[in-house]
């Protein structure tokens, strides 16, 4: 029997109420198997991610943090159960919508295009939205780095000048760029050092506590989950 998946609230009563948390993804009696193998990855999982909240996905290699992370942004759809957004069976809705709009991605190695500038990068994403902006889409891009950390004059900087915590800050601003209320990011601090991932946790406590989003973060850093506000805890196949 599945056990071992726990929730933790840490730092809950941070989010302020203007944010108050309601519910923005749910897992409702989520199974998924894949066809090839057939094996089961993930079992009658059942969790609400909040907004306001930071929460971390957490679990030993093979647990099913990726396969869960596609299933929450509506890339896969479940072999049984519902994934609910806003209340709505996300297998219902449309999807491509769904992830043009409603969330934002961070990937592990970025995905950011290496020859075009922050900007470009930027602004390329909100084109993708099809979303009508009230404001020029440079200066949005100029507020988003502003938010992410970043000095004004890497607007114009090419993505290949760029560091590897630098990149990461653009992939959040980038994420952030149609407003999405979700975000998912797939070890976002896997490559960094302390205290750059100590700066990017920072970037994802102040979007849930301050701007109402709901982060979920995929990781399998212990420093990450313990400044999270919530901890879902995949336990390893071998022992459902
Ligand atoms: N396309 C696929 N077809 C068949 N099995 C798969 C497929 N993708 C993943 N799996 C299997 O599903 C299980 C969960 O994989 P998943 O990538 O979701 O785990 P994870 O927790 O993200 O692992 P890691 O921390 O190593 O990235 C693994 O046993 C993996 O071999």
């Amino acid at each position: 029997m599945d056990t071992a998946v726990t929730a933790t609230a840490n730092t809950a009563s941070t989010a302020n109420t203007t944010t108050a948390a309601k519910p923005a993804l749910e897992l409702e009696h989520v199974s998924y198997s894949y066809t090839k193998g057939g094996k089961r990855v993930l079992i009658d999982k059942n969790y609400v991610f909040r907004t306001g909240r930071v929460i971390s996905i957490t679990g030993p290699s093979g647990a099913g943090k990726t396969t869960l992370l596609s299933l929450l942004s509506g890339l896969t759809t479940p072999t049984k159960g519902r994934v609910l957004h806003n209340g709505e069976d996300l297998a219902k809705a449309d999807r491509y919508r769904f992830r043009s709009h409603d969330i934002g991605v961070i990937f592990q190695s970025f995905n950011l295009l290496p020859a075009l500038t922050v900007a470009e990068n930027i602004i390329l994403s909100m084109d993708a939205s099809g979303k009508t902006f009230d404001q020029p889409k440079k200066e949005i891009a100029a507020e988003l780095i502003e938010k992410v950390r970043l000095q004004p004059e890497y607007l114009n900087e090419r993505i290949l000048h760029l560091s590897g915590g630098e990149q990461q800050r653009v992939a959040i601003a980038r994420a952030l760029s149609y407003d999405p209320q979700i975000i998912l990011a797939d070890e976002p601090t896997g490559n960094l050092d302390l205290a750059t991932q100590d700066d990017i946790m920072a970037i994802f406590k102040d979007l849930a506590h301050n701007e109402g989003k709901c982060v979920i973060i995929v990781t399998h850093s212990p420093e990450v989950a313990a400044q999270s506000d919530e901890v879902f805890q995949l336990a390893p196949l071998r022992e459902r």
